[in-house]
């Protein structure tokens, strides 16, 4: 039987459910049995070291990648079982943020925002457009700098307006790439705070890939370390943080010696 995103809103499934997920390119068997569950409006954090497949399992999510083995259900559809027009709606309620923004440079931030608009509601009228361009801003703490073109904006502003188009269609599912990286410590925090505040406003479930020790601990709910392509570890945020895990531990103190590091010598 076909699924439909609307066909499943009403079961008991958890809102998001990956199940012994394995990818491999060639001989780099990336995911090797992932599993985790994801409940409505929950914000996980996801660590892990360079390479141990966090990009990958973030595509898996949205459905840009398609898992070899295993499954992955949003809402209770799966992703192999969508045709074309079931993957564009299923896609359509992920909102998604990546390094830098992704912003295009030959357009000014009102028509940044207003892309994701225009190609969704073909019939929306100018006003409608400004209106939700300029609430975009607000939630994300930038009012009044739609006419601004990308070159003139700072690298943490690139990043708001990156999430202001993120949330343009009001998505229920937000991703985030390593949305803080390279910025400094105060621009760390500022947006941090942006993306507790969308999450609340929107009420979205979200998911956010980051390096950032601190800026994890603002945002989680529950944090889950990835390590070679599986999931070692995972809590709520108020004891992941304190665990004894001896590769959480070493990852959370950096340091160069432990058991992450001579697994990775053994590959
Ligand atoms: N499209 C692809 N084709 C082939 N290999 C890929 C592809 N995408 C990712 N990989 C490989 O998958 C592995 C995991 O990559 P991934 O980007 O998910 O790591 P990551 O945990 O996000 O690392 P980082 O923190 O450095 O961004 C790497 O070995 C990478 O080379």
């Amino acid at each position: 039987m076909s699924q439909t995103p609307a066909d499943t809103t009403a079961s008991d499934q958890p809102f998001i459910k990956v199940a012994d997920l394995h990818k491999r390119f060639g001989a780099n068997h990336v995911l090797q049995g992932v599993n985790i569950e994801i409940g409505k409006a929950e914000s996980v954090v996801i660590l892990g070291g360079s390479g141990a497949g966090k990009s990958v399992f973030l595509s898996h999510l949205v459905g840009l990648m398609l898992a070899d083995e295993g499954q992955v259900l949003i809402d209770g559809c799966d992703w192999k079982q969508m045709d074309r027009k079931q993957t564009y709606h299923l896609r359509r309620r992920f909102g998604m943020s990546f390094q830098e923004g992704a912003l295009f440079d030959s357009l000014n931030v009102f028509d940044n925002i207003a892309f994701p608009l225009r190609r969704a509601h073909r019939t929306l009228k100018r006003g409608e457009i400004k209106d939700r361009v300029e609430e975009c801003l607000e939630i994300v703490g930038m009012p009044g700098i739609a006419n601004l073109t990308p070159s003139e904006l700072s690298g943490g502003m690139r990043r708001r307006v990156g999430f202001a188009r993120a949330i343009a269609l009001e998505p229920e599912i937000l991703l985030f790439d390593e949305p803080t990286t390279g910025l400094d410590p105060i621009m760390t925090s500022v947006l941090s705070e942006v993306i507790v505040d969308m999450r609340e406003k929107l009420k979205a479930t979200t998911i956010t890939i980051t390096h950032d020790i601190r800026s994890a601990e603002m945002i989680a709910n529950r944090v889950v370390m990835m390590f070679q392509g599986r999931l070692v570890h995972e809590a709520p945020r108020d004891t992941f943080f304190a665990t004894q895990d001896p590769i959480v531990r070493q990852f959370l103190d950096g340091n160069a010696k432990g058991p992450a590091t001579a697994a990775l010598i053994k590959r």
